[in-house]
């Protein structure tokens, strides 16, 4: 199979004049095509900003990208203004929480829509843009009513179902999903993805669905890239990595989500939190709070090491020299 997107060394480091924060430290990913990856880790571990690189988002001053992100060949860092913006929406497209946020109060959401579909398709006229606008609507569920409602009047599901309908308008290869399910209910979030996955079998598309709520990788994602303090600690296949999980920190992710363990008195988190990214230690990263860390942990950031079927982690412990220690 073809990889569509692969991350090669990806970092990004927030510059102020006091600090300065890595976000994202030399991820390495592969996402084949039809893929549906989830990026999960606790809050502040850089999951968005590895989205805002790939899509180049991130304000060129503050935020220094390095490494590679090429898209079916292209290496998107390289890429000027105007080849970006050919690509966005037609090849990339992003869902976020508050995508909505970004729509006008004072415009009926369907104008909207057929204006941002005529920025890209400029023949079309008024009334066939409507008509592929509510085709859109539907598409997502809702009725075509919604195509003269102002922003306000849409419920948080309806919110989240304009914004998906927006980002499958120019039927994009790849869709990055941001927790654009998270504020919702979880009968209103299980119906839009069920839909979502639906809509990806007939267009094909490939999704990057970062969140940090496991039961929804664990449904909606065929592979998993676990993320801490900006790097990735485990990913492979859902089926595996979930079953299996490698990492320590992987390990407690799940423990910490009672449907995964079926034992209600061992569910806890992990206790203490994120290290300063300004101070990344020498060593692993998780270290601090690893129960198994040994000195060499301390001492040595451990490589990538490959398992089967691309399940990789990055664990002195796990199939290194100190496995056996484990
Ligand atoms: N514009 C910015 N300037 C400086 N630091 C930033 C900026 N945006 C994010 N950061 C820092 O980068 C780190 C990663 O943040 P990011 O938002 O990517 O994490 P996340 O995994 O998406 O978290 P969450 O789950 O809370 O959305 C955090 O330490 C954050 O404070
Ligand atoms: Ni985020």
């Amino acid at each position: 199979m073809m990889p569509m997107v692969e991350l090669n060394n990806l970092s990004v480091t927030y510059k102020t004049k006091q600090r300065h924060v890595t976000a994202v430290d030399r991820v390495s990913l592969t996402i084949d095509e039809r893929d549906s990856i989830g990026i999960v880790g606790e809050s502040g571990s850089g999951k968005s900003t590895l989205a805002m690189a790939i899509l180049r988002l991130l304000p060129e001053q503050a935020a220094e990208v390095t490494g590679e992100v090429q898209f079916n060949g292209t290496d998107l860092l390289s890429l000027n203004e105007s080849e970006l913006a050919r690509l966005r929406w037609t090849e990339l497209a992003v869902v976020f929480q508050k995508s909505m946020s970004a729509l006008s109060p004072v415009h009926r959401i369907g104008v909207q829509m057929s204006d941002i579909y005529r920025m890209h398709e400029t023949k079309v006229s008024k009334r066939e843009a409507r008509s592929r606008m509510v085709a859109l609507l539907h598409m997502v569920n809702l009725p075509e009513r919604v195509y003269d409602l102002y922003p306000h009047e849409l419920s948080g599901g309806m919110m989240q179902r304009v914004a998906i309908a927006l980002s499958l308008m120019h039927q994009p290869k790849l869709l990055i999903l941001d927790e654009a399910t998270t504020a919702l209910d979880v009968v209103t979030q299980g119906q839009i993805l069920d839909e979502m996955l639906e809509l990806e079998r007939k267009l094909g598309i490939t999704r990057i669905m970062i969140t940090h709520d496991m039961s929804v990788v664990a449904s909606a994602c065929n592979k998993v890239a676990v993320m801490y303090a900006g790097r990735i600690v485990e990913t492979g296949l859902v089926k595996q990595v979930l079953t299996h999980p490698l990492h320590p920190y992987t390990q407690g992710l799940l423990r910490s989500i009672p449907s995964f363990t079926g034992e209600k008195e061992n569910v806890r988190g992990i206790p203490g939190s994120i290290p300063d990214l300004a101070l990344l230690p020498t060593g692993c990263i998780f270290a601090s709070r690893c129960d198994h860390a040994v000195e060499l942990c301390r001492q040595v950031n451990p490589d990538e090491t490959l398992f089967q079927q691309g399940h990789r982690v990055a664990c002195h412990l796990v199939g290194g020299e100190l496995a056996h220690a484990h």
